[in-house]
């Protein structure tokens, strides 16, 4: 008979995987707690939904000794219950530093990895990643894209613990005898992150009387909610407003402006427009909003976004004024 957090997390993934369509089962294992307790919960649940679990352990070859450290995760994957485990060796490069760029490479082997169109690859970030998510978005002023924090479901991934608190997944090592591997990175005070996780969430738990992880959640949950629905109906008033490559500038003016610029925002970044920041938002929703007969307005990218004849068009640079 496992230990109580070993079954409640077994319990959590099953629910997690048992309405959801699935012909390949993954789990990224960093050999850290969450994932090592994550492994076991899915081998069990997966087993008895009669599918094999692969393990996947990415190698991003930064530290010293990372091959030792995703071996031995792999090892212990198995050992946990994986039917098998694969080290998926990355080469960590282009912009952003290094820690985004580790991220896509890990993201891009994991998604490599997969062969069926229904796969899923499970990740471990629970209920205090998410708080942590929620914070950094909040004090970055970075909007409810990032308050509304990480989804359960994005497929090919899947966060089955984001409800879970982090306790619980090291609880789950302890009773399974499972080591987990400590990042010296997560000990490091020069990561924003670990200065959040280690020094502001204690003392918010301590001011405000508990729960605040849970709270913070709970926030990013609804703000989920509201901002699915809020997409849904922008993304028809974009159908609305198309007219050829531009927009009907009367169509938009007439919506509220958290659609309008919904709307803008996904025709940008469908026409290629790449870190679009708000200023840039809210100048090419003025063109809609605020008409009051002003020029272009510039996107990184080179490409202008203009009003003529009622109509809102994106130009390249060198076409403009053509
Ligand atoms: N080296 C790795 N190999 C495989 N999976 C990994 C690796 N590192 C992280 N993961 C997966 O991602 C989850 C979250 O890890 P962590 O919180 O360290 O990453 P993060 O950089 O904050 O994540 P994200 O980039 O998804 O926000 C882990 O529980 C695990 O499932």
């Amino acid at each position: 008979m496992a230990d109580r957090a070993v079954v409640a997390l077994r319990r959590v993934v099953r629910e997690f995987l048992t309405p959801l369509e699935c012909g390949e089962l993954a789990v990224a294992v960093s050999g850290g707690a969450d994932s090592l307790a994550l492994t076991e919960a899915t081998a069990h649940a997966g087993h008895r939904l009669g599918l094999a679990v692969r393990a996947l352990v990415v190698d991003h070859g930064l530290q010293e000794g990372s091959a030792q450290v995703a071996s031995d995760a792999a090892a212990l994957a198995r050992k946990l219950g994986a039917d098998s485990a694969e080290v998926l060796t990355v080469a960590v490069t282009g912009s952003g530093g290094p820690e985004a760029a580790a991220r896509r490479a890990r993201y891009a082997a994991l998604r490599g990895a997969l062969s069926r169109d229904d796969a899923l690859v499970l990740l471990g970030h629970t209920r205090d990643d998410q708080a942590e998510t929620v914070l950094l978005g909040l004090g970055r002023g970075s909007g409810p894209r990032s308050v509304a924090g990480m989804r359960r479901l994005d497929r090919p991934w899947g966060r089955p613990l984001l409800d879970v608190p982090r306790s619980l997944t090291r609880q789950a090592c302890a009773e399974l005898g499972a080591k987990p591997w400590e990042d010296p990175h997560n000990a490091d005070p020069r990561f924003t992150r670990v200065r959040l996780r280690n020094e502001v969430l204690p003392l918010l738990e301590d001011v405000l009387n508990g729960g605040v992880s849970a709270a913070l959640a709970r926030t990013a949950a609804q703000v989920r909610e509201d901002l699915e629905a809020l997409d849904a109906l922008a993304d028809e008033l974009l159908a609305e407003a198309r007219d050829g490559a531009g927009l009907d500038a009367a169509v938009l003016a007439a919506a509220p402006p958290a659609l309008r610029r919904r709307a803008l925002r996904t025709w940008l970044l469908e026409a290629g427009v790449r870190d679009l920041t708000e200023g840039h938002l809210r100048s090419v929703d003025a063109l809609a909003g605020d008409w009051r007969g002003q020029g272009g307005v510039w996107l990184p990218g080179g490409l202008v976004a203009g009003r003529a004849h009622g109509r809102l068009a994106l130009n390249s640079r060198e076409t403009k004024g053509e």
